[in-house]
């Protein structure tokens, strides 16, 4: 590596980031919030209404176009330190087809991993984000044999947001790369997968950090997580964003079909409607304010109950849970704002 290039990082130099598959922009929010001094130079998404979003919210709009198709010279011109890639997770998730490297949506993060030798000056640090399973695939042996051959040196983590405290059971695939010479902070780590973060921190305090999987590991981290009431907006501050689920067999009345002046327009729009309860009570997950979890939103929370996230008891009954009528515990969805635990 040349010597200007470790200098730059050792300056404190903005570090020039590319953000692959940017989505909404989420890896750019972690970034930001990490506190690390970067630019993101230039992000790469094919979706037109997710650009829109990240271009709201980072008055930037990313380069539209097929990852797949991009070229070392492409890649070469924005001369960056840091690579954050979060790759399609279907061919990994456990609910699907599993085909892994066979599957389409894994090629163009394939041949990103095929161009990095190719690139005049590769970067200095990678930061992978998947599902559970991409560690176990061909796709995760291919990118670390890549790894190794260009001289990088990885730390794998498998993460849940229970483990920072946030009630929210989300476990997720992390790997960083460096490339040698430069070094981890915490080098016992190097060309590991580990399930706490504590060795991140330098220690290994597996009270505070437990692995989230044991039975009793999640018991001792809950202990450390705040209750999901601390990442409710208030009602006045319950944007008047228009609802995005089938509330039609609601009409305008709320999900009693009464009309209930203690409940704000801006929270009427995320009741659940009673013929939901009826029909789906026994396949929701159900969470109240001090609850310390909250089961995984997906893309297709509004507008199915089963498996796509939990929903809020707003009235807590004397004994909580299904034993209760759930009707009666006036449940509602989780407001955008709220399940992105911003
Ligand atoms: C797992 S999501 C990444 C989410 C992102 N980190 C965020 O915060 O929203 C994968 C993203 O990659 C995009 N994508 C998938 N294949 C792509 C390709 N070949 N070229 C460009 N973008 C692609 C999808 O549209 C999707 O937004």
């Amino acid at each position: 590596m040349a010597e200007e290039e470790l200098q730059r990082i050792d300056e404190k130099k903005p570090w020039r980031v590319l953000e692959f598959y940017s989505g909404i922009g989420g890896m750019r929010y972690s970034l930001m919030a990490s506190g690390v001094v970067a630019e993101v130079v230039e992000a790469f998404e094919i979706n037109d209404s997710a650009n829109d979003v990240y271009q709201h919210n980072f008055k930037h709009r990313p380069y539209q176009g097929n990852i797949q198709s991009l070229t070392a010279v492409d890649l070469d011109k924005y001369n960056a330190d840091a690579w954050l890639l979060s790759p399609p997770c279907q061919p990994y998730t456990r609910q699907g087809l599993q085909k892994q490297s066979g599957d389409a949506r894994a090629f163009s993060f394939l041949r990103i991993l095929e161009l990095i030798p190719h690139t005049s000056k590769p970067p200095q640090m990678l930061f992978v984000e998947n599902v559970v399973g991409f560690e176990t695939s061909d796709t995760h042996m291919e990118m670390i044999d890549t790894l190794t051959k260009l001289d990088y040196v990885t730390q794998e983590f498998i993460l849940s947001p229970l483990q920072f405290g946030v009630p929210y059971s989300r476990p997720r695939y992390f790997c960083l790369a460096k490339r040698k010479p430069l070094p981890f902070k915490y080098q016992h780590s190097n060309n590991k997968l580990l399930w706490s973060p504590s060795l991140l921190y330098g220690c290994d305090d597996q009270v505070k950090f437990g692995k989230c999987e044991a039975e009793e590991g999640l018991d001792r981290l809950l202990q450390f997580c705040e209750p999901v009431e601390k990442f409710l907006e208030s009602a006045a501050h319950v944007d008047g964003e228009p609802s995005s689920f089938d509330d039609s067999e609601n009409g305008s009345k709320d999900c009693y079909g009464q009309e209930d002046d203690s409940v704000p327009d801006s929270v009427h729009q995320y009741l659940v409607p009673v013929s939901l309860i009826e029909r789906w009570g026994n396949a929701m997950d159900i969470v109240y304010p001090d609850s310390k979890r909250c089961c995984c939103f997906t893309k297709s929370y509004y507008r199915y109950v089963k498996g796509t996230g939990s929903l809020l008891a707003t009235v807590q009954p004397k004994i909580k849970g299904k034993e209760s009528c759930l009707k009666e515990q006036r449940l509602r969805y989780f407001t955008p704002r709220e399940f992105l635990f911003d």
